[in-house]
């Protein structure tokens, strides 16, 4: 089968010797809704932009649809929907003259959903999009992004520097509109209860590599804080399977689990403290927050 997205081993750097992903492999098939997550840094930019041939790997084979993004641009862009942060429209067109352009350069351009959108995200045609706040302009960026109905809807923090209840609204509206018709969507968030209500999947970018791509629900099932009121350092938990990250707090060793429960009573057993251990389901976000603070 081919894949909407496939990266295979992808390795990129800015400057010489300072390496942003080192040998990132990660594959969309169709329907997934993947959120893509890391720190400030860790690399979901670079990794977005890799993917639409924006940005060229050193290393490693980009596939979209099949084709290599920066061999094929326009055979690929027509499929592909993007929003980012900090896009641009062109500030001196109107709002109509976006849609025109937009509607030029998408042969699958659906003018019944365009009006649809327009109608949800309330956006006139007159306005000059200079003039539109950062909300507004956000809104037509999205409905140019989804209108022509694209296999893969790529997403770099799009509601970022917006309002909750407009995150909400541009997320959901979405995956509403494409989800449901069998459409992948990749997104990059800082913003745990966005992946949590719509990604399927998660993948989180940490230290240069994907340290966890995995099924949402089945992580949340998995997943396990274990506190031991041990004399032993956090190395005791580190090479121990499915161990994300592991310190010493407070004079109790703790470390974060995405095996299950029974897989970490199986491991911990031969270590001081082990019969006081405490496991405990934890929430994700306490989970990348351990991560963060236990693999520095
Ligand atoms: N054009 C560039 N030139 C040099 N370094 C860059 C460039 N773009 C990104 N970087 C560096 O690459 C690293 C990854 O940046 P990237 O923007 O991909 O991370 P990110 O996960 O999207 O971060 P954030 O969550 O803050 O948006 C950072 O250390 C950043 O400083």
């Amino acid at each position: 089968m081919t894949h909407v997205l496939e990266l295979s081993r992808v390795t990129r750097c800015y400057e010489a010797g300072i390496d942003v992903l080192v040998d990132v492999s990660l594959t969309l098939d169709p329907g997934e809704v993947v959120g893509l997550l890391g720190e400030n840094g860790a690399g979901k930019t670079t990794l977005i932009q890799i993917a639409l041939g924006m940005l060229t790997p050193q290393a490693g084979k980009v596939r979209l649809f099949g084709f290599d993004p920066q061999a094929f641009p326009v055979r690929v862009k027509r499929r592909l929907g993007y929003v980012s942060e900090d896009q641009v429209l062109p500030p001196y067109l109107t709002v109509e003259g976006v849609l025109e352009m937009h509607r030029a350069l998408f042969p699958t351009w659906d003018r019944a959903l365009e009006a649809q959108l327009a109608e949800r995200f309330d956006i006139g045609g007159r306005e000059k999009v200079g003039k539109l706040s950062k909300g507004q302009a956000r809104r037509v960026a999205v409905l140019c992004a989804i209108a022509h109905r694209p296999e893969l809807l790529l997403l770099d923090e799009p509601a970022g520097g917006l309002d909750p209840a407009a995150r909400r609204e541009f997320l959901e509206t979405a995956v509403q509109f494409l989800a449901a018709e069998g459409s992948t969507i990749l997104f990059s968030s800082h913003q745990m209860e966005d992946v949590e209500r719509i990604a399927s999947r998660v993948c989180l970018l940490h230290d240069r590599g994907v340290l966890i791509d995995r099924d949402l629900d089945e992580l949340r099932e998995t997943t396990v804080l274990a506190s031991l009121p041990s004399a032993s350092g956090a190395d005791d938990l580190r090479g121990l399977t499915g161990c994300l990250a592991s310190r010493v707090v407070g004079g109790e060793l703790r470390g974060v689990f995405i095996e299950g429960a029974e897989s970490v009573r199986g491991q911990i057993g031969g270590l001081s403290g082990a019969q006081h251990a405490r496991i405990t389901p934890i929430s994700l976000e306490d989970l990348f927050i351990e991560i963060a603070e236990g693999r520095r």
